[in-house]
């Protein structure tokens, strides 16, 4: 379904990617794991389009996607979130559903605020999160889980196929984890295939079919999670690493 090939994404003399090269099979659960500054995220930014790569292919489906622009690839059928939530605060949870999940550029100036469809599609994913009752609050009243819920909502509006979660558990309570945890898997369970950014261990060990870690933006291990967990060059990362927990799920 994702296939990275030796993806290398270089900010001046720093290597913050470098020849990566990892799959996500369809319907299955990967995470991409590594210690702080690792390159996950900039591969993430790479994949999505919202940075673009120094060298190396992308393809989704078998057909590249890294000449794109990020709301071609989110056609396609890949969307994401983005670690820290962007939302427009004036707006209600459901507006900003609708205005996420636009088709940048101008011709979307001149389309009607919200059609039907995108209105009973943003309904069936609020219901679906269990959030109907915030559909009308403004955005600025809503706590930082209940911002995150609704980013998860907005991912959903385009229809992926794969989505591309970004610490989806950073800052979030142990009730809400567990609620978008149960959320991960029942999209799951529908067909969806999940990419996953995470340092919660217990939940990458938990929720992930396979595991890929990265350190100093290079692809060092890739496994089932039982595999990985013990893996000497996945410890020596995480214990020569300075603000991670080791892998101990
Ligand atoms: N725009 C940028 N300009 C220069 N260097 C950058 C830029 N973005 C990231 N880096 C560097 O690239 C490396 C990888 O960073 P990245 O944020 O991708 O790591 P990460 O694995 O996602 O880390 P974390 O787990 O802390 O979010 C780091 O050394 C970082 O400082």
């Amino acid at each position: 379904m994702l296939e990275v090939r030796a993806l290398a994404k270089h900010f001046g003399g720093i290597k913050a990617v470098d020849n990566c090269s990892f799959t996500a099979e369809a319907g299955k659960i990967t995470a991409l794991i590594g210690p702080n500054g690792a390159g996950k995220t900039t591969a993430f930014n790479c994949i999505s389009r919202t940075m673009a790569p120094t060298a190396g292919e992308i393809l989704l489906d078998g057909e590249r996607i890294d000449h794109l622009k990020p709301h071609q690839v989110t056609r396609r059928g890949l969307s994401r979130t983005f670690q820290i939530t962007r939302n427009l605060e004036d707006l209600t949870v459901l507006e900003n559903l609708v205005v996420q999940s636009k088709v940048h550029g101008w011709r979307a100036l001149f389309e009607p605020a919200i059609t039907k469809e995108e209105l009973k599609k943003a309904e069936e994913i609020l219901a679906f999160l269990n959030i109907t009752r915030l559909a009308y609050e403004e955005t600025r009243n809503l706590s930082y889980g209940q911002k995150k819920l609704m980013d998860f909502g907005a991912l959903l509006m385009s229809d992926p196929k794969i989505i591309l979660l970004d610490e989806p558990a950073g800052g979030v309570n142990p009730s809400l984890l567990a609620e978008i945890v149960e959320h991960i898997r029942a999209l799951n369970g529908q067909g969806l295939t999940v990419l996953i950014v995470e340092h919660n261990m217990e939940l990458v060990m938990s929720l992930s079919d396979k595991v890929v870690v990265m350190a100093h933006g290079e692809i060092i291990a890739e496994g089932p999670p039982a595999m990985v967990q013990t893996d000497p060059k996945v410890l020596e990362a995480y214990l020569g690493g300075t603000n991670v927990e080791p892998a101990h799920a």
